[in-house]
């Protein structure tokens, strides 16, 4: 890993534009080293706080992960991106079949390799530490040849899910969580300061050579005594 970083803003106010800039600085770099820009998304908040503000971005080929369109569609009207790079789950598919198509999708369009290298994977972290839908003290955990998986028994609504699995996180080029609020702080402390080889998912995300970021706010941050950086809203990540 290239090292992670954790930095606090005052609230997702200024929080916002340091996430779009990073979005924009990742996309830009990685067009120029390989022609095109890969980001994955997951749930929660994200994606109305990144389409507040993209409001313009070089034509990018995106992959988005377990979004219906529909939560995507404020993001998409915001950015210029062609629906040949929107890859979503089909979510008409019964589990099993609707990760082995996402499965499928992901390999066109990352065909090389054993696991597909997302330039910049943004992810969010729920309260009791699980990201996308790898949740504590699931078998999946261990999950080390797909890339993509179903899930029937998530102990979040809705049970049926697809995810991707921790090898294909933990290659991206660069992982960025989001959190914010004080619901996370409790959950937060644990992940970023707990043992070492702690269980809870979110802490399991350690790329193997990518950048780590965790941005978060002030509330979320409220019970970590790690260093921390406090970038103004303006910062470059
Ligand atoms: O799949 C889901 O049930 C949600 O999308 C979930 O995984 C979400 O990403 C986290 O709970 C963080 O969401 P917030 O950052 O909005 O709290």
């Amino acid at each position: 890993m290239a090292g992670r970083r954790v930095a606090v803003f005052p609230s997702s106010a200024e929080l916002g534009p340091v996430l779009a800039q990073l979005v924009t600085s990742r996309a830009e770099k990685a067009i120029s080293a390989h022609g095109r820009f890969t980001l994955g998304l997951s749930g929660g908040s994200l994606v109305s706080m990144l389409s507040k503000e993209l409001l313009a971005l070089p034509e990018l080929d995106c992959s988005f992960t377990h979004q219906p369109k529909t939560l995507l569609n404020q993001l998409f009207s915001k950015v210029n991106i062609p629906d040949s790079g929107i890859l979503t789950i089909d979510p008409s598919l019964p589990v099993n079949e609707c990760a082995e198509d996402y499965s499928r999708k992901l390999k066109e369009t990352f065909p090389d390799g054993d696991f597909p290298v997302f330039d910049l994977l943004l992810l969010g972290m729920g309260p009791d530490g699980h990201t996308c839908s790898l949740f504590p003290d699931h078998p999946l955990l261990e999950e080390t040849k797909k890339i993509v998986a179903p899930i029937s028994d998530s102990p979040k609504p809705p049970p049926q899910r697809v995810t991707m699995t921790l090898p294909v996180v933990n290659s991206a080029r660069c992982v960025a969580f989001v959190s914010t609020g004080g619901s996370k702080a409790t959950i937060l402390k644990e992940v970023l300061e707990g043992r070492e080889g702690s269980a809870f998912p979110a802490a399991r995300v350690v790329p193997t050579s990518g950048e780590l970021f965790w941005l978060v706010d002030d509330p979320a941050a409220a019970s970590l005594t790690i260093q921390v950086e406090r970038p103004g809203s303006g910062a470059k990540l």
